[in-house]
Parts: structure tokens; sequence; C-alpha cells
């Protein structure tokens, strides 16, 4: 799917290095994070609502007797999921009791948890980004022996919702694990086993993990596994009265990251006319509504998709999310042209109007919305240096209709993707490069790069301040 871009750069060894460093220091990422969060005595007290009863119930879940696990189970209501945009109820799907907020109340206030998450949710962001976590308790779950719910990954609430936090109240259960899968990899969070190992009660057993890490809860043996849940969101800092300035630490695999662009860029043979570095991108990501769908989405860029755009934002290079769409497909390949169209949009591509079979049309909708990948046969475009695949996981459909015997309706898919644009030698942060400077206008970026400033905007003077 990637696009195939060689180029003469990869024959050279430093080149092939760098990009190997690259791609290792992007595989690192772990997509969830999870331990134990002491609390106070009376924390985790639930006061909730039963049906028919005037007073609310009581709950101690730091130490609750079956007898009342058994009582709070009967006040739930049997759990549905989400198929499709409706609430279905299915129990070998999902076999378990759940409570809605307004149903419940407790005095475990999620703040200080938020801080111990917020570091590995928000990891690869800017240590000054204007953005925080937000924590929206969502649901009560009981799990009694028996009790299960299968994979699936959590319907996000708004192209805001980043991540998933559950957390596993200290009732005494086997079984239940939490099973994560997000890209090939799987690992287990079994809070039966931390809660019973747990050095100091009492203690709540916690996971987040991001919206794309597809879960499923095992069965419970024995027991009853009380959960709380919450969507996380990404916030605007300026509107936290919280903002406690903290300066977040780079990982040594960011830091590996940068040191491999700046090697990359100061390499003669690596891209010297400019072009793009071209990632695929690790998690999925909700496509805000149009227009101008893209540019929305890079705030939203989590884990080892956001570090590409912080660092090259870093560095002075420009992040842009594209869709990758190739040509040579059933629809637009002409003799004389297949497997050489393959462009980078700018936007998801729009063919509503197209209706009819002509498949230039749709290639002439294309090259209006992006740039045109160069290939080894030559021709015109932009050289590209695929780091890591373009895969299908954000996936973009476009209709049109398509006018043979009957009309149908015909679709064009394209793949989003991460671009960093790498000027040519001499210009911008490569600036250091030129030799014979014969227009002398490359003066005023010259210690860009030496300082890792931002050299983007023209004209603007670069403090030499270290921080
Ligand atoms: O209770 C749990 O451990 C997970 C619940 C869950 O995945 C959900 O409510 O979507
Ligand atoms: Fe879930």
């Amino acid at each position: 799917m990637a696009s195939d871009t060689s180029n003469a750069s990869d024959t050279n060894e430093n080149i092939q290095h760098q990009l190997k460093i690259l791609r290792r220091s992007l595989r690192v990422q772990v997509p969830f994070t999870s331990g134990l969060h002491a609390v106070k005595g009376d924390d985790l007290v639930v006061y909730y609502e039963v049906p028919g009863e005037k007073r609310p119930f009581r709950i101690d879940l730091a130490n609750a007797t079956e007898e009342e696990l058994v009582e709070l189970t009967a006040a739930c209501q049997k759990a549905t999921f989400g198929v499709g945009g409706k609430d279905v109820f299915d129990e070998s799907y999902r076999k378990a009791g759940k409570m809605d907020v307004n149903n419940f109340t407790l005095r475990f206030d999620v703040a200080s948890l938020l801080k111990t998450i917020s570091p590995e949710i928000l990891q690869g962001r800017n240590a000054d980004d204007s953005q925080f976590l937000r924590a929206e308790m969502y649901k009560l779950n009981v799990y009694g022996p028996g009790s299960f719910f299968k994979a699936h990954q959590d319907t996000p609430r708004s192209e805001e919702m980043i991540a998933s936090l559950v957390v596993v109240f200290p009732t005494a259960h086997e079984g239940g694990e939490l099973k994560l899968e997000h890209g090939g990899k799987r690992c287990l969070f079994d809070s039966a086993d931390m809660l019973a190992e747990a050095p100091q009660l009492p203690a709540l057993a916690y996971v987040a993990f991001y919206s794309d890490v597809t879960h499923s809860v095992e069965t419970v043996l024995t027991g009853y596994r009380v959960t709380l849940t919450y969507n996380l969101y990404l916030c605007d800092r300026k509107a936290s009265p919280e903002d406690d300035g903290s300066v977040r630490y780079m990982p040594a695999h960011e830091q590996n990251f940068e040191e491999a662009l700046y090697a990359l860029l100061e390499d003669p043979d690596f891209l010297p006319k400019g072009g793009l570095l071209s990632f695929g991108l690790a998690h999925q990501y909700p496509f805000p509504a149009p227009p101008d769908r893209l540019p929305q989405m890079l705030h939203l860029l989590k884990g080892s998709d956001a570090i590409i755009h912080t660092v090259a934002e870093k560095i002075g290079l420009t992040t842009q999310l594209k869709v990758f769409y190739e040509g040579g497909v059933e629809y637009w390949s002409r003799e004389e042209e297949t497997l050489s169209h393959h462009i980078f949009a700018d936007d998801v591509l729009n063919v509503e109007h197209i209706n009819e079979s002509y498949d230039m049309c749709l290639w002439e909708e294309l090259e209006k919305l992006g740039e045109q990948i160069q290939h080894t046969d030559g021709g015109q475009g932009v050289d590209v240096q695929t780091v890591t695949g373009i895969d299908e996981r954000n996936r973009v459909r476009s209709n049109y209709t398509a006018y043979g015997n009957e009309a149908e309706v015909g679709h064009v898919y394209g793949d989003a993707g991460l671009v960093v644009r790498i000027p040519a030698i001499g210009e911008g942060v490569r600036a250091y490069e030129e030799e014979e400077d014969d227009e002398g206008d490359v003066e005023a970026e010259d210690d860009a790069q030496s300082d890792g400033g931002n050299g983007s905007d023209d004209g603007e003077v670069i403090d030499n301040q270290e921080t």
C-alpha cells in the first residue's frame, strides 16, 4: 500500500541507518498505561438508586460483602453495547450489569489519577502544548461469576475523545482480565492479581488506553469485578484552572528520533532537491467534518504519531496530514498512465459532483487536491522517502456516480498518513549546506538548524536563550 519511492538515497548507508532509527524509535510505544492507585478510607463508598426504593443504598467497595455485591448487581441494568450507532443487547457478546452515572454517586475524585496517566496518554506532545486531559465518568459495571465483554473498541463520543480509563475496585474476584490489542501487539491487564498483591489498601487498579485499542473482558470465574469507566478528552489548557505549568521530560526514543532526523537533513544525498518523508499512522482517528478535515486532525495525534509532529516542528520542519491516493486502480487506470499516479492530497477527495464514468475526471479532481509523487520512471512530482508504510487504518471513502449501462455508485479510497516536508539543500533548515551563496538570500536562516529553533517564520529574530 505504501508509496514505492525508491530513489538515489536508498543506496546510501547512512540514510538507511537513520531511517531504521526513525522506525525503531516510533515502534517502542505501548498504547496503554496501568497500575495501582492508593485511595483514602471512604473514597470507595458508593450510594446508588434501587428501582422502587425511596432511599439510596450504600456500599463500601473497599470492604464489600457478597450480599452487598448481589444487591448492587440486582440494581444494575443489563449492559448493552453499540453497533452501527445503536445500543444492542446480546448476552453472547456482553454479559454484565451497568449503572448510568445519574443513578449513583461516590466520593473518589479522578483528578489525582489523571495526573498520573496524563504524561503517558499525552506523550509525544510539546512541553508547552496547550492541551490537557479531561475525564468524564461514563458507567459503573458489575461483572458477577460468568460475566464477560467480548472484543470491541469504545465508541468515540466526540472528535476530542482520545482514550478510555477503566478503574477496578478492590472487590475479591478471579478471572475478568482485560485483554488489550493494538497494531498486532497484545497485553493483559490482570486487575484481580494486581489488587490481591497490593501493598497498601484501599487501592484501585487502573488502565488507560487509546480509543483505537481493541479490548475484551475475560469471563469472571469467582467473585465480583466492579469497574468505573471514564472517557478521556483532549481539552484546551487555557480553559483549565489547574495548569501547573509542568515541563514534559523528553524520553530517549524521542531524542533518538530527533537526532536521526537531524542526521538525515545533514546528509547531502538525502532528498537533495527536497521532498517528503512519509509515515503511516500508528493510531486510528475520527475524521472531523468537512471542509479542511485534515489540518484539524493534526492536534488530535497521539503516541508515536504525535512524536513525529512534535519533533519535526521543534526542528523547524512542517508536518502535514495527507490522504494518499494510489493510482492505477480500476476506475482511473488508462493504458499509458497505469501505476504512475500516486497523490498525496491535502484533503479527502470530494467527487460527489462527478457523474460520468470517464476516469480522467477523478484524476483531475485529485490533481487539484495535492501533490503527485515522483516515480523512478521519471515525470514530474515530489520525491518521497517512506519511513513507515501507510496502511488502511485511516481509510476514507469518496463516492461518485458512475454510468455504465446503469448508473451505480463508484468509490475511491484514500489512506491518511503523515508527511514531513524536507527542504532542498540550501533552503530552510538546510540552509547551512549552501556553499555558493549566489543570491545571498538565505542568510537569515543560517542559525535555524544549529539551535533547533523554529526558523519557519520568515524574518523572525531567534533568541539564543537556552531553557
Ligand atoms: O469493565 C471493563 O473492564 C471494561 C468496560 C468496557 O470496555 C466498556 O465499558 O467499554
Ligand atoms: Fe470498552
